[in-house]
């Protein structure tokens, strides 16, 4: 049969880096599936995204396979099912820990193949992270100079990845000697807790003319990290600047919350009650016939599908109380923690609290499985992200690199746990100096007891501190993502997780977003609203229309 044509294209563009075209095959197999079959997404940049791709699996293998050296004959076996391995009539990809997909090894790839797409399934990976191992870790990144590659300083080379295909850019940056594209020895150093590599070794390929060249300084070489978490969570994270010119974000990886100093965070067995959990369950409550006592916060119905999602009916009623708010949507403080941080000794009356609805999930004392079906936020990510530059006023932001289903969580907001006071301190102490990530306040219960002490009156702060949803920018109304409280580990409302999850279908490449309920007017808020480029229709900042 002769080679489809966008397929010849594609191995043309992958040899010239110098990747065999039985390395890419498989590779292209795959994204092939995960976009359904759609080319424009792979060709897409001068095929950037099958290049980085190849780079990431073939870094996952590396890494797989020093994890799990052979040690006898049946452990040799394993290998032939990973990627490069040709021999086997079968190929897993991995994509991320969580997900697998088997693809025939000598399918033929068509040019209009339409693959289905595996759903979210289960990751079989527990959490236990003790929040104060990252608090001993050094925020990463830096300054250093550019285009460089960072690697985990974890005694493994990683090898040096993203030759990319870069079409001449408009962007002549710095031009400088640092960007220029040598031959020499790689040349390495040690910044924080992370390795630097400079990219000096890179060849370039050029689409006008087909060489490799080592002079040109007009482009500038991207930056690529290959994974932010380092390796904190079940999947790997990227980070790509296309531009090569952004300053590396500062920041330490944690993938859970940390509580920074004075916030009461009670976590005790003893304080979940009896009939607060499911405790003569086994396995998956989702498969019982009757829920079990945790599906009781959601009208005795548990809020997950069997396949992880968010139930349609539960999401509809999230959506619709955040879109159209009614009196009964929200709760008063007798004394409002935000009032009283801003005028402590006259606060002003409370706004309000938008009420949220809850999920529960099954925990310790439950005696279900980790592999319930109510344990979704618990049991991480599992989607593929990367972090990019918006390159639209609003800094980095976050994609998926799959398509998303309505319901798939993403991951949920984490940071440091801040009393309000200990926010409004920092604040004013880092002033206008340091770019906040904007805190989250944690009121989804606010109003709901009596006045709350400050030690109870809670909010997350990401800045210095935070996972991938530090990344995630905000989107008047319309954002693709909706935040919904879930209690884990505590009955007690003034703590819960805030976990995000897809209001609707999300394309692979799109950007998340998420609408962070900011109020533009509230010009005595503690932190000072940013000028709003969501470039929603229903945009709230009405200074940032006028000039749109
Ligand atoms: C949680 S962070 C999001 C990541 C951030 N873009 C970055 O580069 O680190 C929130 C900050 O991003 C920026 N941001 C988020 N959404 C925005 C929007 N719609 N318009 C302008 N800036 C935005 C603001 O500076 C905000 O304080």
């Amino acid at each position: 049969m002769a080679p489809d044509p966008r397929v010849a294209k594609a191995f043309n563009a992958s040899r010239a880096l110098g990747i065999p075209d039985e390395e890419m095959k498989p590779v292209l197999k795959y994204l092939l599936k995960v976009y359904g079959g759609k080319w424009e997404l792979i060709e897409e940049d001068n095929y950037r995204t099958l290049v980085d791709a190849y780079f990431e699996l073939k870094e996952d293998k590396e890494t797989e396979g020093k994890r799990k050296a052979p040690s006898s004959d049946n452990d040799r076996e394993r290998p032939r099912q990973k990627l490069n391995s040709v021999d086997g009539d079968e190929q897993v990809l991995s994509s991320g820990k969580s997900r697998q997909v088997s693809i025939k090894k000598d399918t033929e790839i068509q040019g209009n193949s339409e693959y289905p797409i595996d759903g979210p399934c289960v990751s079989h990976i527990q959490r236990e992270k003790m929040a104060s191992d990252h608090h001993q870790k050094k925020l990463m990144t830096p300054k250093i100079d550019k285009p460089l590659i960072l690697m985990p300083n974890d005694g493994v080379q990683n090898e040096l990845k993203t030759p990319r295909v870069e079409k001449p850019k408009s962007l002549h940056g710095p031009g400088s000697a640092s960007h220029r594209v040598s031959l020499g020895p790689p040349k390495e150093s040690s910044i924080g807790n992370v390795r630097v590599k400079s990219l000096t070794t890179l060849y370039q390929y050029h689409e006008k003319d087909d060489t490799l060249d080592d002079q040109d300084t007009s482009r500038i070489s991207p930056k690529f990290l290959s994974d932010i978490t380092k390796g904190s969570e079940n999947v790997k994270i990227s980070l790509l600047d296309e531009t090569g010119r952004e300053e590396l974000p500062k920041f330490n990886y944690t993938p859970c919350n940390i509580i920074y100093q004075c916030a009461n965070v009670n976590i005790s067995l003893a304080r979940i009650a009896d009939q607060g959990c499911c405790s003569d369950c086994s396995g998956d409550c989702l498969s019982l016939p009757f829920p079990c006592a945790c599906a009781q916060e959601t009208g005795g119905e548990f809020a997950y599908t069997q396949q992880g999602l968010l139930k349609e009916e539960f999401l509809e009623d999230c959506i619709s109380m955040k879109n159209e708010p009614k009196d009964h949507h929200f709760l008063y403080c007798q004394e409002c923690p935000l009032e009283r941080s801003k005028n402590e000794i006259k606060p002003e009356p409370c706004k309000g609290h938008m009420v949220k609805k809850f999920i529960k999930e099954c925990w310790r004392k439950c005696g279900c499985d980790m592999q319930c079906g109510n344990r979704v936020v618990q049991r991480g990510l599992t989607c593929k992200l990367q972090v990019f530059l918006t390159g639209e006023g609003k800094g980095w932001g976050v994609r998926a690199l799959e398509e998303l289903p309505k319901g798939s969580y993403v991951c949920e907001y984490a940071g440091e746990i801040l009393t309000n006071t200990e926010l409004y301190e920092r604040t004013v102490r880092i002033g206008g100096n340091e770019k906040h990530t904007y805190p989250v306040t944690l009121d989804a219960d606010w109003g709901s007891e009596g006045v709350l002490k400050d030690e109870e009156a809670l909010c997350l702060d990401a800045t210095f501190n935070g996972n991938v949803a530090r990344f995630i920018n905000h989107r008047c109304s319309d954002a693709n993502l909706l935040d919904v409280p879930v209690e884990v580990e505590t009955p007690d409302r003034h703590y819960y997780h805030l976990a995000l999850f897809t209001n609707r279908k999300v394309k692979a490449l799109e950007e998340l977003t998420w609408d962070y309920g900011i109020d533009f007017d509230d010009h005595e808020h503690p932190i000072k609203a940013f000028h709003c480029f969501c470039g929603s229709a229903f945009c709230r900042d009405k200074k940032q229309k006028g000039t749109r």
